[in-house]
């Protein structure tokens, strides 16, 4: 399973759909270099195959979203899973997933072991977790910071929902991480990027290649 995070162009739509990608993001944050606005997300949604269809399935990521951020991009176009990247509480997360009807993926920033923890307090509110690197202090966001964590921390933890790894991983070293760390599946952003917020076809492409043969 590969997500590729931050799609905000055509040309990057497009390299996720011919990759054969099984997920894709949208970012709906200010505060990211791949921020969309949920018309600008619709109209990329639009070249490639729906889900139903065969193409990838689109994922919304939220840092702290209020209920009306949620509605106007659900409004704007018909997303298949909410991905929670900021500080949500397991009952926040479990509201969003029955006001939207959407299975939600919850974001867990991972730094040492006690950080897994948290895992069996959010197993019964969410139906995914995406196990990321903790941000560094001072990082202005929470996610999508090329930074990446010691792999071996989940080597032997059983997570409780499917996941998928992320944090710093790239087409040179996404093999090793999902050997390291038994990952069912990846998510990257950053390392597929020739300048901040801009997607690398080719990076793309050997990116989904390289984590489809590890798997
Ligand atoms: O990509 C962003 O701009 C972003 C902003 C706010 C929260 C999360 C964000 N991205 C997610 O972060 C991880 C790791 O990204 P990277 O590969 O280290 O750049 C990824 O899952 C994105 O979904």
């Amino acid at each position: 399973m590969v997500k590729i995070c931050g799609i905000n162009d055509e040309a990057a739509i497009r390299a996720v759909h011919a990759a054969g990608t099984e997920m894709l993001g949208f970012v709906f944050f200010a505060a990211s270099p791949r921020a969309v606005t949920p018309e600008r997300a619709a109209a990329l949604s639009a070249l490639i195959p729906t889900a139903a269809e065969g193409g990838p399935q689109r994922v919304g990521l939220f840092v702290d979203p209020e209920d009306a951020a949620l509605d106007a991009v659900l409004a704007a176009l018909p997303l298949d899973l909410i991905q929670l990247h900021g500080t949500e509480t397991p009952e926040r997360c479990a509201a969003i997933r029955a006001r939207t009807g959407r299975p939600v993926m919850k974001a867990l920033g991972i730094a040492g072991a006690e950080d897994l923890a948290l895992l069996p307090r959010y197993a019964a509110s969410v139906d995914q977790f995406l196990l990321d690197a903790k941000p560094l202090p001072g990082s202005a966001i929470p996610g999508g910071n090329a930074t990446v964590f010691d792999w071996a921390l989940l080597h032997d933890v059983t997570v409780p929902r499917p996941w998928l790894l992320a944090g710093g991983l790239t087409p040179d070293n996404v093999a090793e991480a999902i050997r390291i760390a038994r990952a069912p599946g990846v998510d990257a952003s950053s390392g597929l990027e020739r300048a901040r917020g801009q997607k690398d076809p080719e990076r793309i492409a050997r990116f989904v290649a390289a984590a489809h043969a590890a798997g």
